[in-house]
C-alpha cells in the first residue's frame, strides 16, 4: 500500500536520504532501524511531505503523493506522530484531540474506539496536554492521529524517553490496531526488543540507505543489531 522508489531527501544542499526503495503491505507493521543520525526521522518527514524530495517517488495505494501538499497527505490518510510529540500543552486533551479531527476527511465526533485503545485519557479530557506525563502525551499524540482514521500511521521512536509499563500499553495498542487489520503502521525505532514483539517486517538505515530488510520473525536478532551498530 505504500511504495516509495528512489527517493532522494535534502536538507539544504546535503543529501540525507539516497535512493530509498521501500515496499510496505497494508495491515503490516513496519519498522525502520538504525543508529542516530542515519536519516530515519528524515524519511518520516518526507513521506509526510515535510522535507525537500526532488527526486522520486511515493505511492500510497498508488496515488503517487510527491507533489501533494502535506496537510493534503494527511486528509488522503497518513498519520503522523513525530519524535518528541508535539502536543500543544495549552490546550486540554479533548482541544488536542478535535486537532486531529482537523485532518480527518470524516469530520464526526471524536471516536469512542480512541478511548477504548487510551482509557487514561477518557478519565483526564479537562486537564492541560502539558500537565501530562511524558508517557501520557506519547499516548495522546498517538491518539489524535488516530482520530482522522489514517490509512497508514507513522510513529517516530515512540518509546523514546518513555517508562517501561506506559512502553507495554503503546504495545499493546499497536498490536491491538494490527488485529483490527486494516491500518498499516510504520514505526521508526531505536529500541529492537520493543519492535520485535511488534513488528512483522523490518529495515535497517545507514547513512541514509536502506542496508538490510526482512520479515522480522525469519531474522536473527543479533544479525539485526550488528547491522544497526556498523
Ligand atoms: N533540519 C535539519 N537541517 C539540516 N540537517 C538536518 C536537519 N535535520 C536532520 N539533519 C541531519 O540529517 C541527518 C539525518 O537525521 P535524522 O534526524 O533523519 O536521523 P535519525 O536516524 O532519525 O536520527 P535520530 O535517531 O537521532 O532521530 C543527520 O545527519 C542530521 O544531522
Amino acid at each position: 500500500m505504500l511504495n516509495i522508489s528512489e527517493l532522494e531527501a535534502y536538507y539544504g544542499g546535503s543529501r540525507i536520504l539516497n535512493q530509498i526503495n521501500m515496499k510496505v503491505k497494508k495491515g503490516q507493521v513496519a519498522c525502520i532501524l538504525g543508529r542516530n543520525g542515519v536519516g530515519k526521522t528524515t524519511l518520516l518527514k518526507s513521506i509526510m511531505g515535510l522535507v525537500k524530495t526532488p527526486r522520486g517517488s511515493i505511492l500510497l495505494e498508488e496515488k503517487e503523493m510527491m507533489k501533494v501538499p502535506t496537510y493534503h497527505r494527511a486528509m488522503e490518510g497518513i498519520g503522523y506522530v513525530p519524535q518528541g510529540r508535539e502536543i500543544f500543552p495549552q490546550l486540554t486533551i479533548h482541544e488536542n484531540l478535535l486537532l486531529g479531527l482537523e485532518r480527518s476527511k470524516n469530520k464526526g465526533e471524536l471516536e469512542e474506539d480512541v478511548y477504548e485503545l487510551f482509557p487514561v485519557l477518557k478519565s483526564m479530557l479537562k486537564r492541560k496536554g502539558g500537565d501530562l506525563s511524558g508517557g501520557q502525551q506519547q499516548q495522546l499524540a498517538i491518539a489524535r492521529a488516530l482520530i482522522s482514521k489514517p490509512k497508514i500511521l507513522l510513529l517516530d521512536e515512540p518509546t523514546e524517553g518513555i517508562q517501561p509499563s506506559i512502553i507495554q500499553d503503546i504495545g499493546k495498542v499497536i498490536q491491538q490496531l494490527k488485529k483490527q487489520g486494516n491500518m498499516t503502521i510504520i514505526i521508526v525505532e531505536q529500541y529492537l526488543e520493543f519492535v520485535l514483539g511488534i513488528a512483522d517486517y523490518f529495515f535497517v538505515m545507514d547513512k541514509g540507505k536502506i542496508v538490510m530488510e526482512g520479515n522480522i520473525k525469519e531474522a536473527d536478532p543479533k544479525e539485526i543489531q550488528s547491522k544497526m551498530m556498523i
